[in-house]
């Protein structure tokens, strides 16, 4: 695991962007694994500049995101499917019928997501990390074997997400759509950025504690190509 402390969020997104342009400019049909939150909006900002004004296309590559809220429409303003148009499809030049996220609440759903990343690899995925460790939606406990999968969100989660939906709690979705570990661990390469001292304890116990369930982001440290990169107030509690 390879982690890069830089000062601020400025940072963060400018060395995450220079790790996702090194992987596109290497491989234009890049398959990219994608994730929401507010962590990886200043790495879509520039990817978004970049390719306004240097041209770097997406126009051959495939995207997958990590999860999606259950029981919210599509459109829902706070959707992930909006929310990944909102701050990067809408800039760059991805086809739309290369975009995939996660969407229902079955098995089946489930199912179809695995079904339809099963002839392609990821070539980066983009990672943010839950105050409590979680990665895409998978919460504390969830079995690393496990694959794209219906989960219910913690307490803290809906919580740290109400931000989102008017500071109110209950209209924060209890569950949602995710790929699980399994499908995470597959990727070739996993940029992972965080800042903020509310990630401190996280970003500490997936790259210093033990490969536990209990942070779901320990288990980056099986994977052989991982980039932390975080600002210094979530790097402070680093050994
Ligand atoms: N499902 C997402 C995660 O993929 C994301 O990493 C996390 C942190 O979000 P933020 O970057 O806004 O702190 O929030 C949500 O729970």
């Amino acid at each position: 695991m390879k982690v890069i402390v830089v000062k601020n969020y400025d940072e963060v997104s400018k060395e995450a962007f220079n790790v996702m342009k090194e992987v596109v400019t290497a491989k234009p049909e890049a398959v990219l694994g994608l994730a929401t939150g507010s962590s990886p909006i200043g790495l879509y900002e520039n990817m978004i500049k970049d390719h306004k004004e240097n041209g770097t296309s997406y126009a051959k590559c495939q995207s997958f995101n990590l999860d999606e809220y259950v029981g919210i429409d599509r459109n829902h303003s706070q959707s992930y499917w909006t929310f990944m148009h909102e701050n990067l499809f809408h800039g760059i030049d991805l086809p739309e019928d290369k975009i995939h996220v996660p969407y229902g609440s079955t098995k089946e759903d489930c199912e179809a997501y695995e079904k339809a990343m099963e002839n392609v690899s990821v070539d980066v995925q983009v990672l943010g990390i839950g105050g409590n460790g979680h990665i895409g939606f998978n919460e504390p406990g969830t079995p690393f074997t496990e694959e794209t999968h219906i989960v219910e969100l913690t307490e803290k989660t809906r919580s740290d997400n109400a931000r989102f939906f008017e500071d109110d709690i209950n209209k924060v979705p209890t569950h949602a759509i995710t790929m699980g570990i399994a499908t995470i661990m597959k990727a070739k390469k996993i940029l992972l950025v965080a800042s903020g001292a509310n990630k401190a304890d996280a970003v500490a116990a997936m790259v210093n504690g033990p490969v536990s369930e209990d942070c779901p982001a320990s288990v980056l440290q099986n994977h052989n190509d991982v980039v932390v990169i975080v600002d210094e107030a979530a790097a402070a509690k680093l050994k």
